[in-house]
């Protein structure tokens, strides 16, 4: 049975009646044909992607895996649509946290219409994509069994400023993201950090980002994807699956043997951003560990 997904966090969605994706119980995800040559553009490059031998087999797993297109119902009520079948990155997953972040100062691609780059560069100026390189689209976060998910309003999102992304990169690795208080960060040594963390992924991807030229990922998306386990006493459990994914390819362009600077400007910028969240909670949590052990400190102090 096909529904509009729970988890989606941005972009066109399939209610009241507009065309959206839908996903069912297979684990694939469905994203309609977008029209304006958007559609056959993404779908031409799932394509070229999937066949291209250029990529290292290392690479592909920041990407969805594609199964070819469909001819479904679509959600709006249009009748018989062709849509992409994807890999669903979130079915597999118990209140799964996810942040969709657009990456490049630019967003508008060359060739397409003058209206079109106006209204991208309005976009692009009023949010951090300009100032940052890439700005956040959507998120949302679990709290707990109470609160449920952390999920600011898609017009809040888009208000945001430099203060308001730092603060989110930092919620969405909190026990407390809807808290008015500081987020805790309790989560970042196990998302962000690690050998296979959201970081080490990003950097592969930067490494691969820095010698490629055969596409140029405009107005593409960074997912950020993981899942907290649960609550024990020893606090969270680090069963998390932090997983990077790109989507969005309706406006990729060939990369006529040129570095996609755009885009690896905004990774770095992001990577930047993590970077520091990270080296800030684990000095932290060095300071709360020191401060623990002076009492046995003390007392052995005493004792000697
Ligand atoms: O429909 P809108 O005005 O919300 O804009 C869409 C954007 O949503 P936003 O409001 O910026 O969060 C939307 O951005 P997100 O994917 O939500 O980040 C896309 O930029 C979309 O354009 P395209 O399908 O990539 O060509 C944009 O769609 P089009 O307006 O180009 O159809
Ligand atoms: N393969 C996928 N699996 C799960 N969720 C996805 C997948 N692709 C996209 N999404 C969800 O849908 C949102 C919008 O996707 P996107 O491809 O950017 O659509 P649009 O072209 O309408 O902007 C993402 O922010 C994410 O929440």
């Amino acid at each position: 049975m096909l529904k509009a997904p729970d988890h989606q966090v941005a972009g066109h969605q399939a209610h009241a009646g507009k065309l959206g994706p839908l996903v069912d119980d297979s684990g694939r995800f469905y994203k309609p044909l977008q029209s304006d040559e958007r559609g056959t553009k993404e779908a031409a490059f799932y394509s070229s992607f999937s066949s291209n031998s250029k990529i290292p087999t290392a690479i592909r797993r920041f990407f969805p895996t594609y199964h070819g297109t469909q001819l479904l119902e679509a959600s709006d009520g249009s009748g018989m649509h062709l849509h992409l079948v994807l890999q669903d990155i979130v079915s597999n997953r118990l209140d799964p946290s996810v942040m969709d972040i657009k990456m490049g100062s630019r967003t508008w691609y060359p060739q397409a219409s003058e209206d079109y780059i106006m209204k991208c560069l309005k976009k692009d100026r009023e949010s951090t994509s300009v100032p940052l390189g890439f700005r956040i689209s959507g998120l949302q976060t679990y709290e707990s069994e109470k609160l449920g998910y952390w999920k600011p309003d898609k017009k809040v999102v888009q208000d945001f400023t430099l203060e308001d992304v730092k603060s989110t990169l930092k919620r969405f690795v909190s026990s407390n993201p809807s808290s008015n208080a500081e987020p805790d960060c309790l989560l970042a040594s196990i998302i962000y950090g690690g050998s296979d963390g959201i970081l080490a992924q990003l950097l592969e991807l930067k490494a691969w980002f820095e010698d490629q030229t055969i596409y140029q990922f405009y107005s593409c998306s960074v997912l950020m994807v993981y899942e907290k386990a649960g609550v024990g006493e020893e606090g969270f459990r680090s069963r998390s699956g932090a997983e990077v994914k790109l989507v969005d390819f309706a406006h990729v362009m060939d990369g006529e043997g040129v570095i996609d600077h755009n885009f690896l400007g905004g990774l770095c910028s992001l990577i930047k951003f993590l970077s520091d969240i990270l080296v800030s909670s684990t000095n932290r949590s060095k300071a709360e560990g020191d401060l623990k052990e002076q009492p046995e400190e003390i007392e052995n102090d005493a004792k000697a």
